[in-house]
């Protein structure tokens, strides 16, 4: 299989696969003398060629499989058993990595649990889980954790279906209602509608601003508004959610602290150890703290400059440093893929090799 010595086994959803720039890749996985596999995990993987690296988004399948579907759970415990059966493949991600990502209370909790943020002024917003509909339960559960409104109801399966990215924006306690547990909410933070997306490759970054929610405040009189990411938050976005009053037109734009963002990406590679990562920030314009809300597995990567270049010079960095035994534990393990990388590569400041952005069709 495959004209080079060396082979990359992909797989990624129809979805992302269909914006993914696929000849761009295959030419620059061959120009570093990989050959690229596209895999098919319903078919057994040991028939598909050898592979040295395997890179994929099963994030879907993940969700499904925790969820107890049965198919799902079939094709986790194949690609599992082949990965143990072949240790030395670096893995791009380890799937217990990935799993902690699946879970919105469980990495914000990491968030929250990381005491070097509060004195360098970044913060995770109070969250807290309900997993009953009791509005009594859930409002003294709120006040435990100090969650306020106006506030964010998330489903607390944060990947893997269009339903993850349903959002209700409730400014109170009528509005619990509406809410649909499991799921988790978040206190607003007003960033004059501002989202800050870092896109993490390793120790390389890229960070891009997109629209995002205007500045709330609580209200008796308001009802939840219901709104998807992909409608606000995109880069051609323009939601009417996104445009800010005139009371709050003459805020001063903060500036995003790249020293903030850079710690912020130690903590994550060193407790959640993801290759393909990303997170998004938004900056508290009372405060100027920046708040990490979201953190995504292999997101899209969008004006990543040369995306596919810093993929495979990543990758080789990785084999290097294990062929010289710099990286400890297993090839699939969280410390045996980006423990060895280190420092911070802002890439958008990196002249550009190709002109290339991103890794979808532009
Ligand atoms: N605590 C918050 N305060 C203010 N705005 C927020 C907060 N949480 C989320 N938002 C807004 O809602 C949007 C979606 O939230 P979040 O990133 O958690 O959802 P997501 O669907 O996981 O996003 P992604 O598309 O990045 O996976 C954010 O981009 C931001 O505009
Ligand atoms: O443009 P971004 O990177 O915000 O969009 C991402 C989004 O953040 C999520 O990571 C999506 O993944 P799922 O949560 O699994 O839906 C990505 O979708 P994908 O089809 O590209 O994996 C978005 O690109
Ligand atoms: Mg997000």
């Amino acid at each position: 299989m495959g004209g080079y010595g060396k082979n990359i086994g992909i797989w990624i959803s129809d979805k992302k696969s269909q914006k993914l720039n696929w000849n761009e890749l295959t030419t620059v996985c061959a120009s570093h003398g990989y050959n690229l596999i596209k895999l098919d995990i319903e078919k057994p993987l040991e028939s598909q060629g050898h592979i040295d690296i395997f890179i994929h988004k099963l994030t879907d399948i993940l969700a499904a499989a925790d969820q107890g579907d049965k198919k799902a759970s079939f094709i986790i415990s194949q690609v599992e058993q082949y990965l143990s059966n072949h240790p030395n493949i670096v893995v791009i991600d380890p799937l217990d990595n990935v799993r902690i990502l699946l879970n919105r209370y469980r990495y914000y909790s990491i968030l929250q649990n990381e005491p070097t943020f509060q004195k360098q002024g970044v913060f995770t917003p109070n969250f807290a889980e309900f997993t009953t509909n009791n509005t009594d339960t859930n409002l003294e559960i709120m006040r435990q954790r100090g969650v306020r409104f106006p506030m964010i109801c998330k489903p607390s399966i944060s990947h893997g279906s269009k339903s993850a990215h349903e959002m209700i924006l409730i400014f109170n306690e009528r509005g619990l209602s509406v809410c649909k547990p499991p799921c988790v909410v978040q206190s607003f933070v007003n960033h004059n509608a501002i989202l800050h997306k870092v896109f993490l490759i390793g120790n390389r970054y890229h960070i891009c601003e997109r629209p995002s929610l205007k500045n709330f405040y609580p209200s008796d009189d308001y009802a939840p508004i219901f709104y998807s990411t992909g409608e606000v938050c995109k880069a051609d976005s323009q939601s009417t959610l996104s445009i800010l009053d005139p009371h709050d037109k003459a805020e001063i734009k903060m500036s995003l602290n790249e020293g903030k963002i850079k710690n912020i990406i130690r903590v994550l590679r060193r407790d959640i150890g993801l290759l393909l990562t990303g997170f998004d920030v938004v900056i508290d314009n009372a405060t100027g703290n920046h708040a990490v809300i979201d953190i995504n597995v292999f997101p899209s990567y969008d004006h990543f400059p040369d995306f596919f270049e810093h993929l495979l010079e990543s990758i080789e960095e990785i084999v290097d440093k294990k062929a010289q035994g710099l990286c400890n534990g297993s090839s699939n393990s969280l410390s045996g893929n980006i423990a060895c990388l280190n420092g911070f590569v802002n890439v958008s400041k990196c002249p550009s090799k190709f002109g290339v952005t991103g890794m979808n069709f532009n």
